[in-house]
């Protein structure tokens, strides 16, 4: 398709060379047609791409509508005055309900769910700047002794809009982080650089000459346009990935150039209008202070929700989640704690590594689940049991072994504590065809800093475990001191 805007340029050339009567007419009867084929690429465009971006397609084949409107009333105007107005009223309408459908959508966030109400802000001012636009517009051409000369400052006007536009679409471009919605930043960026060049340099030439030449410069930014809407993705349209201080700066200069382009028509007013001046300068204050609330506000509540979220992830890194008892981790962290904290004070630390007899057996006899509940039960007892002393800890080592820190108490007495955690578990009655009590029991290794030396906390930990062992090979079910 886009070869048929070939020979249509060649034929606006054609006509301009040619010089008919009604030269304005035929080309931008040729522009209308650019403009029809750019339409219904976009329309393509539109109906292939990804469900979430089909608003942002939408606003660019409304603005491309839009512009085809502005140049329709051209078209009809040069055919009453074939040497064409200078500046044509009607069409401004269309130019502005254009800048105004590419500036929402310049604005719009299509996945943006968290800063939707940021989003009604952004498209208020947009709808504000345009209206106040066109209205200055209005101003000036309806002024009865214009000064400056109209046709120099609607020029000017436009091309400040353009700028503004080009500026911001420039700023979603290299802010975005999806590929799909950056193709479509990409086209709108040089969409809107080329409305604000070429419209621009067309203009300056035809108030300063008296050729026809630049009317071929009106179809390009459509015959451009509509190249780039029927060409692939760029690989490196695809792999650009915006850092996050890009993305952060140009987040936030984005409603900063939205209240300036506000700001900036409301002092075009301040001498010709002052309320309306006024009132549009506190608009401009106004929403970007209402735009950084909402922003914020949803910053916090985000913040709030990471902090929850965090401390979660926190227990459940030092948690066991079958037992709920701290897992390895988090008794690692205690016992680091303890140990540093025993070094200074000379209290006495106490590791038991206890182990539940012959599990293996239990899990084959009565099955993995009943397997697990057995290390529930016996982790609850162990923990209930525990926590009537002061300063003792239990947690679940790994697999069917837990571990018991106590802090400050002397060997006879951890011995004690150890012996009732044994019986606890023996109390519960938890029936074990293969075991020699016919019910669940534990063994436990006890190693203290009271009755050896330990350099480290790993040492004193293995000297439990052999315990354990020693325990295991003199019958089980019982608690067994470091030889
Ligand atoms: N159901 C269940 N079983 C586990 C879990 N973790 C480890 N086990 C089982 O615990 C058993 C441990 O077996 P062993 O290390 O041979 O020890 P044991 O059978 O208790 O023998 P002794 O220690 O000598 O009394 C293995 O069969 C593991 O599959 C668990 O989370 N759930």
């Amino acid at each position: 398709m886009s070869r048929v805007y070939v020979p249509l340029l060649l034929a606006q050339l054609g006509v301009i060379a040619w010089a008919p009567v009604h030269l304005l007419s035929w080309s931008y009867a040729a522009v209308l047609a650019m403009l029809m084929l750019t339409v219904a690429q976009c329309w393509r465009r539109l109906r292939f791409s990804v469900p979430h971006n089909r608003p942002l397609w939408s606003l660019l084949l409304l603005a491309l509508v839009a512009q085809f409107g502005a140049f329709g009333l051209l078209f009809t105007d040069s055919l009453s005055n074939p040497l064409g107005t200078l500046v044509a009223f009607d069409p401004t309408f269309y130019f502005c309900l254009g800048s105004l459908l590419l500036t929402i959508a310049a604005a719009y966030n299509p996945v943006a769910t968290l800063y939707r109400w940021a989003g009604v802000v952004d498209a208020v001012l947009a709808c504000a700047i345009a209206a106040l636009f066109y209205f200055t517009l209005h101003q000036v051409l309806n002024a009865p002794s214009p000064a400056p000369p109209p046709a120099t400052f609607v020029m000017w006007m436009f091309d400040a809009m353009g700028l503004f536009v080009a500026v911001f679409a420039t700023l979603r471009l290299v802010s975005t982080k999806r590929s799909d919605e950056r193709r479509f930043f990409f086209v709108l960026s040089v969409f809107a650089w080329l409305e604000l060049v070429v419209p621009g340099i067309h203009n300056r030439f035809i108030l300063h000459s008296e050729s026809y030449l630049p009317e071929l410069l009106l179809g390009l930014p459509f015959v451009v346009l509509g190249f780039l809407l029927g060409r692939r993705r760029k690989v490196w349209l695809r792999s650009y990935r915006p850092s996050r201080r890009i993305r952060h700066l140009a987040e936030s200069v984005s409603p900063f150039v939205m209240s300036l382009a506000l700001c900036c028509l409301a002092f075009a007013q301040l001498g010709k209008n002052p309320v309306l001046a006024t009132s549009t300068l506190i608009l401009a204050i106004l929403s970007y202070a209402a735009r950084n609330a909402i922003v914020l506000g949803q910053h916090l509540a985000f913040e709030d929700d990471l902090r929850k979220l965090k401390r979660g992830l926190q227990q459940a890194v030092v948690r066991d989640d079958l037992t709920a008892l701290p897992n390895r981790r988090g008794f690692y962290r205690l016992m680091r704690r303890e140990w540093d904290g025993a070094l200074k004070t000379g209290r006495a630390l106490s590791v038991a590594m206890i182990d539940i007899d012959s599990f293996k057996a239990f899990n084959d006899t009565y099955g993995h689940l009943a397997g697990d509940d057995c290390l529930v039960a016996v982790a609850h007892a162990l923990h209930r049991e525990a926590s009537l002393q002061p300063d003792v800890m239990v947690a679940r080592y790994g697999g069917e072994e837990f571990v018991a820190l106590m802090v400050g108490y002397a060997p006879a007495a951890s011995e004690d504590i150890l012996e009732r955690l044994r019986q606890r578990v023996e109390a519960m009655q938890i029936r074990h065809a293969r075991s020699a009590q016919d019910v669940v029991t534990i063994s436990a290794g006890l190693a203290s800093t009271a009755t050896a030396r330990y350099t480290d906390s790993d040492k004193l930990l293995n000297a439990a475990d052999e315990a354990l062992y020693v325990a295991k090979r003199s019958g089980k079910n019982r608690v067994q001191w470091v030889e």
